[in-house]
């Protein structure tokens, strides 16, 4: 099971230290978590993750190449066209990136490692989901993403309902998120055990590991994935 640990700020370096496979950063402004340093350099293996609301292709694309990101997390009500649209961008981006190889200018350059993106698509549940929403999606995006709906657009710190997840219908690979904490561990290992868990790939974590908002609790993090590796969760 992968780990994402999102709402980066004040420590990733020392999160980075625990090697999860993503670490997400939050570039809507409204957010307590709201990420404006720059992304620190991580070891090649952690995924880094720009978490948006309804931004732009643009303003998207100009944080994918600011910050080499590996990921994108669409947390608003971005449709079918708009994720599509990104995908076909990003990759005539990076086409002309590499003609223009050979042009020592820093933003041609750092272009240049861009390969792929990944893109997230999230949807927030609550006591009910229409499921058949997701499948203008299933050609347009890596990975779905299930959170907790709420006041917030993300970073709420409530668990859904996660039976919901038995009438899934897709075979497409998603993160679980919304409110997971160090008391989620019994309730995640029935999870994982249930049918409804087939292809959950990733377990999202955020608020319920912070002292402050984006202050990430490391201490707290470090036995969240010693269990999740000892229950091999
Ligand atoms: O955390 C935020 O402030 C945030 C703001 C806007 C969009 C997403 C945000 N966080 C994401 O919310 C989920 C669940 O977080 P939590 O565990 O309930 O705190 C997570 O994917 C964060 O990326």
């Amino acid at each position: 099971m992968k780990l994402k640990v999102c709402g980066m700020k004040y420590n990733p370096e020392e999160v980075a230290k625990l090697q999860p496979d993503y670490l997400g950063f939050i570039f809507w402004e409204p957010s307590t978590r709201y990420f404006d340093g720059r992304v620190p350099e991580l070891p090649k293996s952690i995924k880094k993750v720009g978490v948006f609301v309804d931004a732009s292709v643009e303003e998207v694309l100009e944080k994918v190449k600011e910050h080499q990101l590996d990921a994108v997390q669409l947390h608003g009500k971005e449709s079918p066209a708009f994720c599509m649209e990104l995908k076909n961008n990003f990759l005539s981006f990076r086409a002309d990136s590499r003609k223009k190889k050979g042009d020592e200018t820093k933003e041609v350059s750092t272009a240049l490692n861009l390969t792929s993106l990944e893109i997230i698509k999230v949807f927030s549940i609550k006591d009910e989901f229409d499921f058949s929403i997701l499948k203008a999606y299933e050609t347009v995006c890596d990975y779905f993403l299930f959170d907790t709906k709420g006041k917030l657009p993300g970073g709420n710190g409530y668990t859904f309902d996660w039976s919901i997840l038995k009438d899934y219908p897709s075979s497409k690979p998603y993160f679980l998120s919304g409110g997971i904490g160090l008391d989620s561990t019994e309730k995640l290992e029935d999870f994982l055990a249930s049918p409804a868990s087939q292809y959950c790939y990733a377990i999202d974590v955020n608020s319920r590991f912070e002292t402050e908002p984006g202050l990430k609790n490391i201490e707290a993090l470090k036995k969240f994935k010693e269990l999740l590796i000892e229950d091999q969760l």
